[in-house]
């Protein structure tokens, strides 16, 4: 991670404040950076690939009204084949610039009864599935540098800046997509079968995903202040009377639609 952290901070001036991971489908998030320096995954060193359609693999460092941030244009799943160290790699890289807030983004399928495609959920807290069962990034020894053996979550998604961004809503027009909710992160890469639905929901998950969560657990591990969305691309199937199915087109076409929408929250937050 140092090696990797001193190269970047050779290619480039930036020093970023801000580190935002852009979810499937979201990669326009980085569009407005001003005064852009972008770097392809496969040229950072240690750095690893970004395999799913819809994460293009690049990391881009430019200016957002005077902060600093840098913004990942791909993210790493579990399903790809990657142990958890390497999906949250990039996590401890943005520690070592100097990086204090995270601003994480994923595509999301609803389970909350009152959510509708196309609506953004601000992250309240999460199930991480795959940690319940021991499928944790901060298994192994632990590295003190960055944070304790046992670091507390209860407080995981950063309330001040969930409440700054409810009011944010407000001012721009959009509270009427904005929900709040608890994101579950499967391991994927299927899409839920109606009886997980149907657990997911009773167990009182809002929204589902596969990602997110271990990225989330090693920026808490180690100091950084987050701040999650969901955007909601799909309702999960919860009724064998329902003919409709989801597929990751359509997913991606969601955040085409509603890419405005979802780049004013994290584009306004970073100031603070
Ligand atoms: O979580 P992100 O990367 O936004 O992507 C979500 O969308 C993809 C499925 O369409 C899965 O990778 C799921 O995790
Ligand atoms: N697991 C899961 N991931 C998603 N990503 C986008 N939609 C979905 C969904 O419905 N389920």
């Amino acid at each position: 991670k140092t090696a990797t952290a001193d190269w970047l901070m050779s290619q480039t001036k930036h020093r970023p404040q801000v580190a935002i991971i852009c979810g499937s489908g979201l990669g326009m998030l980085a569009d407005t950076l001003k005064c852009q320096d972008s770097f392809a995954y496969a040229d950072i060193p240690g750095f690893p690939q970004s395999t799913v359609q819809g994460h293009a693999g690049q990391l881009v460092f430019g200016e957002l009204k005077g902060k600093t941030c840098v913004c990942m244009q791909g993210r790493f799943h579990m399903y790809e084949g990657h142990s958890l160290c390497k999906t949250t790699f990039p996590i401890r890289v943005f520690k070592l610039l100097g990086v204090e807030t995270l601003i994480v983004t994923n595509a999301a399928g609803s389970l909350a009864d009152g959510f509708q495609t196309g609506d953004i959920m601000i992250i309240k807290d999460h199930i991480n599935f795959p940690g319940l069962v021991g499928l944790n990034p901060l298994c192994g020894p632990n590295d003190d540098k960055f944070g304790p053996r046992f670091p507390a979550m209860s407080g995981c998604y950063d309330k001040g800046l969930r409440c700054l961004a409810m009011e944010i809503a407000k001012e721009l027009g959009v509270a009427s997509v904005l929900q709040e909710g608890v994101y579950a992160m499967v391991g994927g890469p299927n899409f839920e079968t109606i009886a997980e639905a149907r657990l997911l929901h009773r167990l009182g998950v809002d929204a589902v995903g596969m990602s997110t969560a271990p990225e989330v657990v090693v920026a808490t591990h180690c100091g950084l202040r987050v701040f999650g969305l969901s955007l909601i691309t799909n309702k999960v199937v919860k009724s064998y009377e329902d003919t409709e199915s989801v597929n990751h087109e359509g997913v991606l076409e969601i955040g085409r639609l509603r890419s405005h929408t979802v780049q004013q929250l994290p584009n306004s937050l970073s100031y603070f």
